[in-house]
């Protein structure tokens, strides 16, 4: 069903009346489902009616981080679903991230745990390093130093991987992965470790399709998975005259052709590419509309036209991370 991808698909299995969402092989054999839902700004109040909405909707997939501030709501919504029957916890695909906070060895297990208990789980279904550079322990998620810098940590990645390897060990994790690491960065981990990345979770979209570290990442049996794939129009930090991806013409044009919205377009772009991909919502309709992916197909010149809107590293990039550009694993200075 699916063109050019990096890893196979196939059915996953659902307990309840909704469409099985196709999944994506990791390199250990685990599966991840292709479509999921996105918590990042996602407030207190509204996700777990979010969450609870997109189990309804056929969602198994749930994108979450110790960092956004509402794993307890979204694990009220899991244990409500599980609770009426809807689905069992091994339907479920649930992915959190270990925070920057937390990256000194003797944290690892601490961040897992709240987490854990956050969400009310026993175990993760894939658990992230969120970035590579660390910020000062044991505090605020955010530190500052005293002229308002981030204030940094300088722990090595590899020793927090050796950590995050025995989660999975431990049994709490069934995958482990990275997030935002540049090609130098994960080779280095790769050369390193005892247990490989199964995915590294980065920004994509047509403006920044990340093709070059797609290529690389497939040929050393990494998936990308995608975030902010409709441009993260929501970002705290946008700027007011930032373009708006869905406001592209060309998206635009593409979604009039098929009878669909620009976010299904941005949406069934990654699925096509075979990358698992969680925009995010509050909005019952929207989730329940971003779920209606799986009944059109762009056409070859439809991915020739979004591939051509790429701006690159810099100007594609919603989601860069400025504040930590001093960092000495800030790691976006790279190409790919
Ligand atoms: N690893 C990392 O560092 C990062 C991970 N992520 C993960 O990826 C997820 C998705 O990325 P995110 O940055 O949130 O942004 P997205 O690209 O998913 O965009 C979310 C925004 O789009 C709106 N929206 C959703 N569906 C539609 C639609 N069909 N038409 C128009 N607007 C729509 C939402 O509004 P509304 O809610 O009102 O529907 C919200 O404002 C995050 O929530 C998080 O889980 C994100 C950033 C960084
Ligand atoms: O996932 C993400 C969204 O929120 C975080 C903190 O605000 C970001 O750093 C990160 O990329």
């Amino acid at each position: 069903m699916f063109r050019d991808t990096t890893a196979s698909t196939s059915s996953h299995h659902l307990t309840s009346t909704a469409m099985a969402v196709p999944t994506v092989k990791f390199n250990n054999g685990k599966e991840i489902p292709i479509l999921g839902l996105g918590t990042w700004k996602s407030k207190p109040g509204e996700v777990c009616d979010a969450v609870k909405w997109a189990i309804d909707a056929g969602y198994r997939h749930i994108d979450c981080a110790l960092v956004y501030g509402n794993e307890p709501e979204v694990g009220e919504a899991i244990a409500t679903k599980i609770a009426e029957g809807v689905v069992k916890r091994e339907d479920l695909f649930i992915t959190s991230k270990l925070w920057n906070t937390y990256h000194r060895p003797d944290l690892v297990q601490k961040g897992l745990n709240q987490t854990l208990k956050d969400l009310r789980l026993d175990y993760l279904d894939l658990y992230l390093v969120h970035w590579p550079f660390a910020f000062k322990e044991e505090g605020e998620n955010f530190p500052v130093e005293a002229d308002g810098s981030v204030a940094f940590s300088d722990v090595d990645y590899l020793d927090t991987w050796k950590e995050m390897e025995k989660t999975v060990e431990s049994g709490k994790v069934r995958s482990i992965g990275i997030s935002n690491f540049n090609k130098e960065q994960t080779q280095r981990l790769l050369d390193n470790c005892k247990i490989k990345p199964v995915t590294n979770q980065i920004e994509s979209h047509p403006w920044l399709n990340q093709n070059a570290l797609k290529e690389w990442s497939a040929s050393k049996g990494i998936v990308l998975t995608v975030y902010s794939p409709l441009g993260s129009p929501d970002r705290p930090f946008a700027k007011p005259d930032d373009p708006v991806l869905l406001d592209e013409p060309v998206v635009k044009k593409i979604a009039e052709k098929h009878g669909k919205g620009p976010g299904h377009v941005l949406i069934r772009y990654q699925i096509q590419r075979g990358l698992p991909v969680f925009p995010k919502s509050v909005n019952q309709k929207r989730i329940q509309s971003n779920f209606n992916v799986f009944d059109f197909e762009l056409t070859k010149e439809d991915m020739e036209a979004l591939q051509g809107l790429e701006k690159g590293n810099v100007k594609g990039r919603c989601v860069p991370y400025d504040d930590a550009k001093k960092h000495k694993y800030w790691p976006f200075h790279a190409d790919f």
